[in-house]
């Protein structure tokens, strides 16, 4: 679902994400783990081709899409549909004068889907969150039912890829599990492929298969969650760890 080989992004000739490898199955859980500056969301956003302002190369798959050589419209179909960007703060982004039930109908119609009551309520009830809340504006849902709300359009897009950034940190611990519990249903049960990015080792551990580990843009070790995190082969991961609550 998603492939990067040798993606390199820089500002200004100064390289701020370096990833040789990164591959996401479908049905899998990749984190990309790293103290705030050291890159993560950068590589996140190359994966849709959202850096209109660096210099970018390498080669980034995502949906069988070549992401830095396709054309406007190719990624216009990707980014929203099939690959779906779950952000720290979703509310933000939700027009604050229109109903939660409209901006799903428009979003299932400007991607050419059916929006019938049925499938909007059953996008709904797959993050746990009532239909009711369809009759309401962004205001007035809470943190976490805002970011369950953006994946609830992801699922009711179709989406294939879903990329987290930091989806709990703004939520309080019990809004935290529920939001995890709700990616781990996604991830076994659609097989959707999922690349969280997150600087939670706590929340990484619940979820990932899969962790990168990253520092001033580089990687500085990855591999199989467990292993990563119960045995950090890299000094800045055992730091990183023991900064753990
Ligand atoms: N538009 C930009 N112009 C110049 N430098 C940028 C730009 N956007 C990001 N950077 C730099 O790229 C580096 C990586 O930033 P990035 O946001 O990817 O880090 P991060 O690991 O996601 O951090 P955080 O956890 O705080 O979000 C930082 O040094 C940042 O200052």
């Amino acid at each position: 679902m998603i492939e990067v080989r040798e993606l390199r992004v820089s500002y200004g000739g100064r390289v701020v994400a370096d990833v040789p490898e990164l591959d996401v199955g479908a049905g899998e859980c990749v984190a990309i783990v790293g103290e705030s500056g050291s890159g993560k969301s950068t590589t996140l956003l190359a994966l849709l081709g959202l850096l209109p302002d660096a210099e970018v190369s390498g080669r980034v798959t995502v949906c069988g899409v070549d992401v830095l050589t396709a054309p406007p419209r190719r990624l216009r179909e990707l980014r929203g549909a099939r690959a779906a960007l779950v952000i720290q703060s979703p509310q933000a982004a939700l027009a604050p004068s229109t109903r939660l039930g409209v901006l799903m109908r428009r979003a299932l119609r400007l991607h050419g889907r059916e929006a019938t009551d049925a499938a909007m309520a059953e996008a709904m009830r797959a993050v746990l969150l009532d239909p009711e809340l369809l009759r309401r504006y962004p205001h007035e849902i809470s943190g976490g039912q805002a970011q369950r709300f953006a994946i609830a359009l992801a699922i009711a897009l179709g989406a294939e890829v879903v990329l987290a950034d930091e989806p709990t940190s703004a939520l309080d611990v019990t809004v935290q599990a529920e939001v995890v519990a709700v990616l781990r249903g996604l991830l076994t049960e659609r097989g959707l492929a999922l690349l969280l990015v997150s600087h939670d080792l706590a929340l990484v551990s619940t979820i990932a298969d899969r962790v990168l580990v990253m520092k001033d843009g580089a990687v500085v070790e990855s591999g199989p969650a467990a292993t990563v995190l119960a045995t950090p082969a890299h000094p800045y991961t055992r730091e990183l760890l023991e900064a753990l609550p």
